[in-house]
């Protein structure tokens, strides 16, 4: 993939490791019922469903729908962008501290038709300081299907002050999901 220094960990990074409360092995569940990503509020949007299972990556499951088009018939790239935004922030979720997207990277593959199932694969490559550094796969229809897009991000670790300062709080993710404890 075509990848900016700004999303590869430095050298020297040591491998990240999981939080011991990290969730493994379960259905991950919505952080805010309304997001547009992962709630089943939402009545457009993606209801992306995800599991981890070594607490540093997360296995994603997104079907494209009528309401996710650009192009007839196709997803449209911005959708696509959100999926995967999605995927690596819940790997971030993981990590127990509240982190918000400060820069992602996408290359498209592959074009992906309505009714397809993306099966999303994200994970964290590398922690420095409030520097989350991530990377993401996205395939069509199963999990070795053919690469349709690709991705790798870098997320801000950020004071629970950001959401609740500039938001209306931090969602599902207190007090019963709390971040950062
Ligand atoms: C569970 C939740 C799931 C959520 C999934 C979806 C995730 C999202 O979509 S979040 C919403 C989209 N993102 C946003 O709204 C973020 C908006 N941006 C901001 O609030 C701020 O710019 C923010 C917090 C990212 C950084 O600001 P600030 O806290 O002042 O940090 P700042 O000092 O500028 O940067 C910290 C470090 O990150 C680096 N950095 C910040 N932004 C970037 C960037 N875009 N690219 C590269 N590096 C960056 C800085 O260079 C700095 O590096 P260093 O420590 O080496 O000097």
């Amino acid at each position: 993939m075509n990848r900016s220094a700004l999303t590869v960990p430095p050298p020297g990074t040591p491998e990240p490791r999981p939080h011991p409360d990290a969730l493994i092995g379960e259905k991950l569940g919505p952080h805010y019922a309304k997001c547009f990503g992962c709630g089943p509020d939402h009545p457009t949007g993606l209801h992306l469903e995800a599991v981890s299972h070594d607490g540093l990556s997360v296995t994603a499951e997104f079907t494209v729908g009528d309401v996710h088009q650009g192009a007839p018939g196709l997803a449209h790239g911005g959708v696509l962008a959100t999926a995967m935004d999605e995927a690596l922030g819940m790997v971030v979720w993981l990590l127990r501290k509240p982190y918000v997207t400060g820069r992602l990277e996408t290359d498209y593959l592959r074009p992906v038709p309505v009714g397809t199932t993306l099966h999303i694969t994200t994970r964290c490559t590398g922690v420095v300081g409030r520097k989350a550094y991530l990377e993401a796969e996205a395939r069509l229809d199963a999990p070795d299907g053919p690469v349709a897009v690709r991705g790798a991000a870098l997320f801000i670790e950020v004071p629970v002050a950001h959401f609740t300062e500039h938001g209306d709080g931090v969602g599902g993710m207190t007090p019963d999901r709390e971040v950062n404890p």
